[in-house]
């Protein structure tokens, strides 16, 4: 029978099918945890007397609490040196195999799956976090889940869940130099809206997806959840292979050869039926920013603030009269003169390896505006060490930035790196929620090239507002 690759890993993974709409139980293959979730639901477990089923199945680190300078002094605010402990704790207790601030493999939860190699095509991934949707890059089904779901899980290595629609998402076309897979995900929620993906998988497909780097196509999963989705998938190819093999928890010798014969059968069948269909095209896609407070509030970078009055839908039109507000906009300007006071490269969505590869290209011999603070905070530890390892550290520093340890960071604030009241930062993060960044705080998400450009110019820009690096004298 014919299906989309979503369909056939939720098939693969039945424990029980659901009758009379229940839902269907399925087998979780990987569990990952952190600190913020994870606290009621091994209470959950201590109170009922239970172990956690699989512990070699389960992971977890430490990162929305971290901080990000003085990680060997004791972590001084107190919520967050609780929550951290607490998670230190009951990974001793319960033997959940866990990844402290200080270890090499620390990092954001999301970064770190995919690195070790955890994350593989054909899994069911789960999480007590939204951004979960990340290791669909690899053709893994990946879900965000809450904190009682979490409890099941770590009780069951199961859980029940409801049927879903299945998207297609096709990116025709080739990106043009400048524009990134962040672009491609802004301007997906900026046509199907932060519900547009409600009750689906999405399936992103078509020439511009597959010549994504592994890199970039997390940054597109990771953000369907922003389109409302359940989760985000990309079959898995070559690019995938290659990506994982050689990880510290990739299958060898003829386990390597019998995983990839199977992940080749892991791709939509042609004649598969899509609930919904979306189209995009690459060739013509901009560098794309978001003016609002939602992500799907977003423009591409040579338009101007818009008029909420050419705005026909009642809602929307209200929503962005109160985001401009919020924001301080006035409809008209266009988004290449809005002045940044800060700049954050870093997250889930934008702060791995060839995020960092990618901002020192641009920056390379420049340094930043004076009036801009720019936060380059590495996904995980390992990053870090491999931006380290090549130099990195140093163009960042020589630009004027400052080079941090690894955490969400300024990507929601849960540490001491925030946004004071008016300030205003162009972030690679993926939530521009009013206060998300720090209270009274506004945010822009940008890709990582315009992060880069627009803390050298201190407006808004790419790379190709740029003035070309002048050479030295007797070069
Ligand atoms: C703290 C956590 C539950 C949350 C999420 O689920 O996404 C966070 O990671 C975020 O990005 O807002
Ligand atoms: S980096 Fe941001 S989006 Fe990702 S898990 Fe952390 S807080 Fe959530």
């Amino acid at each position: 029978m014919s299906g989309t690759l979503a369909e056939k890993v939720w098939d693969a993974h039945v424990v029980r099918k659901g009758t009379d709409g229940a839902p269907d139980l399925l087998y979780i293959d990987l569990h990952l945890v952190h600190e913020v979730t994870s606290p009621q639901a091994f209470e959950g477990l201590r109170l009922a007397g239970r172990q956690v089923r699989r512990p070699d199945l389960t992971i977890a680190t430490e990162d929305h609490n971290t901080p990000t300078l003085d990680i060997d002094r004791p972590i001084a605010d107190t919520t967050s040196r609780t929550q951290i402990q607490t998670l230190r704790n009951n990974a001793e207790e319960f033997g959940v195999r866990l990844h402290s601030l200080g270890d090499a493999d620390q990092g954001i939860v999301h970064v770190v799956g995919p690195q070790l190699g955890l994350t593989m095509p054909g899994l069911t991934v789960v999480c007590g976090d939204s951004h979960t949707s990340t290791h669909g890059a690899f053709g893994a089904l990946a879900f965000g889940i809450g904190t009682s779901e979490v409890e099941h899980v770590l009780a069951t290595q199961t859980l029940p869940l409801a049927p879903f629609r299945t998207m297609a998402i096709n990116v025709e076309g080739k990106l043009r130099e400048g524009t990134t897979a962040k672009d491609i995900i802004l301007a997906i929620i900026a046509k199907i809206g932060t519900g547009g993906g409600q009750g689906y998988v999405l399936e992103y497909r078509g020439e511009a997806i597959r010549n994504l780097s592994m890199e970039a196509r997390m940054t597109i999963c990771n953000m369907s959840i922003e389109a409302g989705a359940r989760a985000g998938m990309i079959a898995p190819d070559e690019t995938t292979f290659e990506y994982i093999k050689g990880r510290p928890h990739a299958p060898e010798g003829a386990d390597w050869d019998a995983a990839v014969e199977y992940w080749r059968t892991l791709r939509s069948d042609d004649d598969a039926v899509f609930d919904a269909e979306v189209t995009l095209d690459a060739d013509s896609l901009e560098p794309f920013v978001t003016w609002g407070t939602n992500p799907g509030q977003g423009l591409p970078l040579s338009a101007s603030v818009p008029d909420p009055v050419d705005i026909a839908d009642e809602s929307a039109r209200k929503a962005a009269e109160r985001a401009l507000e919020y924001m301080a906009l006035t409809p008209g300007t266009p988004l290449r003169d809005i002045a940044v006071d800060t700049v954050f490269i870093g997250s889930c969505t934008n702060g791995r390896i060839e995020d960092l590869r990618a901002v020192a290209e641009v920056i390379k011999g420049r340094k930043k505006n004076d009036d801009v603070r720019v936060l380059v905070v590495p996904g995980s530890a390992r990053v870090r060490l491999q931006a380290e390892a090549e130099g990195l550290d140093q163009v960042f520093l020589d630009f004027g930035a400052e080079w941090r340890n690894a955490g969400c960071s300024m990507c929601l604030g849960m540490n001491p790196d925030q946004l004071k009241p008016g300030e205003r930062a162009a972030s690679t993060s993926n939530r521009n929620f009013e206060g998300r960044q720090g209270k009274g705080g506004r945010t822009h998400l940008v890709s990582p090239l315009v992060a880069a450009a627009t803390a050298i110019r201190g407006t808004l820009s790419a790379p190709a507002d740029l003035a070309p690096v002048a050479e030295p004298a007797n070069a």
